[in-house]
């Protein structure tokens, strides 16, 4: 059976069903850029779970094409959000409705011209194109790529320095606070030699590969070549890849073979049809394997969903891969990617990986963060180890912000007398709790919670030593983090791990600036800041920064 094909067929029926050839679009103006959680927070309050919005966008599109695709459904959004106050603005809506043909063949002409674009401007090869994308560096020899992030992360730090120089409005005591930002040389922060990632090559030990069709139409299991935003829906294979691990490169190639044998198509992110979308692997250090195949059930009776699970445990068991445990997430919805939203399902094993680090073990379920280049994170880890210790005859505290699975206060909690962990993803924090276990680790208590909800548990804490370790995603923790550990006077250090500094950078500045209304308690300087590589051939890097406070002299 072509399953593609059935679903065109329901597709057309479904229209014939009451629900016509148009696509019912509401567009919500006056909303600020940004803010995409507070944005959520307001439609999902008013019983609305779909919507488009970009960072900058000052406006979202309504998703009633895929949620009730009618005019009514889209008339009574509109109702529930017209003139309603948001942020000091009043929001407004307006109704258009598009042509379903014409909304594909938009997506087909953006697709073309992007096509065209590359051809006209662009000489490379897809390979050369592709290699660009995923590991810009890689025509750099290793020493130049790490000399450049090296020179990074102290502009990060200099550019922290001048934002905070050029604060207004501060009066003379403000002014005392963060003298130190006058010159370089007042700053005084220590910027040691960046640390190498000891494997240059094959680090990555996690993967999200996109299953689709590469730029001839042939089912493919690898990356994306460009932006599907763009309209570029072709898949590469990773074969080429320098950052990727030569099991999961084995993985994404057992996975297209059987994709190829399938009677399934693959899953088409334009018209939202097909039934493979993507796999997710883990290769660990320790051998352990853990593989989560996605696919999208929609076009699935019980019957064949079962049948394809039977399938796929016995295709992987006699495939010569040696997976430690095999999953399976039903996944129906727009966004791309393995997701928590799906339902994920163990097939074999327990559904955990374990890896090791500084002679700690660390189990992993399949949503939790865990860093990807393992040698060079027991680098990270041993120099945070280092800076977090202050005066080993004083009782310390770690609190562990944003600990994911544990690792980080687990490998110095022998050194300390307690950890205190929080984090948002509960499967991590069971994760952190097992790990703790399985270490003989009994001074460590965990949180499953964003941060800035348990603000009371870091202000709490007392001991004779308090030292915050904050290693947070991409933007940061929520201002509301960073103003607590502030006032939590016990707290004498905070050592901050970022993977993107100039996301960060509000951060930085709320930890330094002078004491205000706002911001309360003695400032922070930097004392000490160190890039570690953990990402070769790419242009992240992680930048960890000491932060201790200054003396009111
Ligand atoms: C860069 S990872 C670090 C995890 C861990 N420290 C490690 O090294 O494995 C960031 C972690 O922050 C968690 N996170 C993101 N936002 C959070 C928030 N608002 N509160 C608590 N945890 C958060 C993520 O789920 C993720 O586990």
């Amino acid at each position: 059976m072509n399953s593609s094909k059935t679903a065109s067929v329901q597709r057309q029926s479904l229209n014939a069903d009451g629900k016509d050839d148009y696509i019912h679009r509401v567009k919500i103006l006056n909303l600020p850029p940004h803010e995409i959680n507070s944005i959520k927070k307001l439609f999902q309050s008013h019983g609305i779970h779909k919507f488009k919005k970009a960072p900058k966008w000052e406006y979202a599109y309504l998703n009633c094409a895929v949620s009730n695709n009618t005019e009514e459904a889209a008339k009574s959004a509109m109702s529930k959000l017209q003139g309603i106050e948001f942020k000091k603005k009043k929001l407004a809506t307006e109704y258009s409705k598009v042509s379903e043909k014409a909304f594909r063949s938009r997506f087909e002409a953006k697709k073309k011209k992007a096509e065209e674009n590359i051809a006209m401007v662009d000489t490379r090869t897809p390979n050369e194109r592709f290699a660009d994308q995923v590991t810009p560096h890689y025509k750099i020899p290793y020493q130049d790529q790490v000399a450049k992030k090296h020179k990074l992360g102290a502009r990060y730090l200099n550019t922290l320095r001048k934002k905070l120089n050029a604060l207004l409005e501060i009066n003379d005591a403000g002014k005392a606070q963060i003298a130190w930002t006058n010159t370089l040389e007042d700053m005084n922060c220590e910027i040691l030699d960046i640390i190498h990632s000891p494997a240059i090559n094959g680090y990555r030990t996690k993967c999200e590969f996109t299953i689709g069709k590469d730029l001839q139409g042939k089912k493919t299991v690898g990356f994306l070549l460009g932006l599907y935003r763009d309209g570029i829906t072709a898949v590469m294979s990773p074969d080429e890849c320098l950052h990727v691990h030569e099991k999961a490169k084995e993985i994404a190639k057992t996975m297209e073979h059987y994709i190829q044998q399938s009677e399934y198509e693959v899953y088409d992110r334009v018209e939202k049809v097909g039934v493979w979308r993507s796999i997710m692997t883990r290769t660990q250090r320790t051998g352990d394997i853990m593989i989560l195949i996605q696919l999208s059930t929609k076009e699935l009776n019980e019957e064949q969903l079962n049948a394809e699970k039977r399938k796929l445990i016995d295709y992987w068991k006699q495939s010569g891969i040696n997976a430690t445990t095999l999953m399976l997430q039903a996944w129906n919805g727009d966004s791309n990617g393995i997701t928590d939203k799906g339902t994920t399902e163990v097939l074999t094993g327990d559904g955990y990986v374990y890896e090791e680090i500084l002679g700690c073990r660390f189990r992993i379920s399949s949503s939790a963060f865990f860093q990807v280049n393992t040698p060079a994170t027991e680098l990270l880890y041993s120099k945070c180890a280092e800076w977090s210790s202050i005066d080993e005859h004083k009782k310390t505290t770690i609190l562990d912000l944003c600990c994911g699975t544990g690792t980080i206060g687990i490998t110095m909690a022998t050194r300390v007398d307690r950890v205190v962990g929080i984090e948002m993803i509960p499967e991590a924090i069971v994760d952190a709790k097992a790990n703790a276990l399985m270490n003989n680790i009994t001074n460590v208590q965990y949180y499953a919670s964003k941060v800035e909800e348990k603000i009371d548990i870091v202000t709490n804490e007392k001991n004779e030593q308090v030292v915050a370790i904050l290693d947070p995603p991409r933007n940061g923790v929520h201002t509301s983090v960073i103003r607590a550990v502030r006032e939590s006077e016990q707290i004498q250090k905070v050592i901050f791990i970022s993977c993107d500094a100039k996301q960060a950078m509000q951060n930085f500045i709320g930890l330094c600036r002078p004491t205000s209304n706002r911001f309360k308690g003695l400032p922070f300087k930097p004392s000490r800041a160190v890039s570690v590589d953990l990402f070769p051939h790419t242009d992240h890097c992680e930048l960890m920064i000491e932060f201790v406070r200054i003396n009111q002299g």
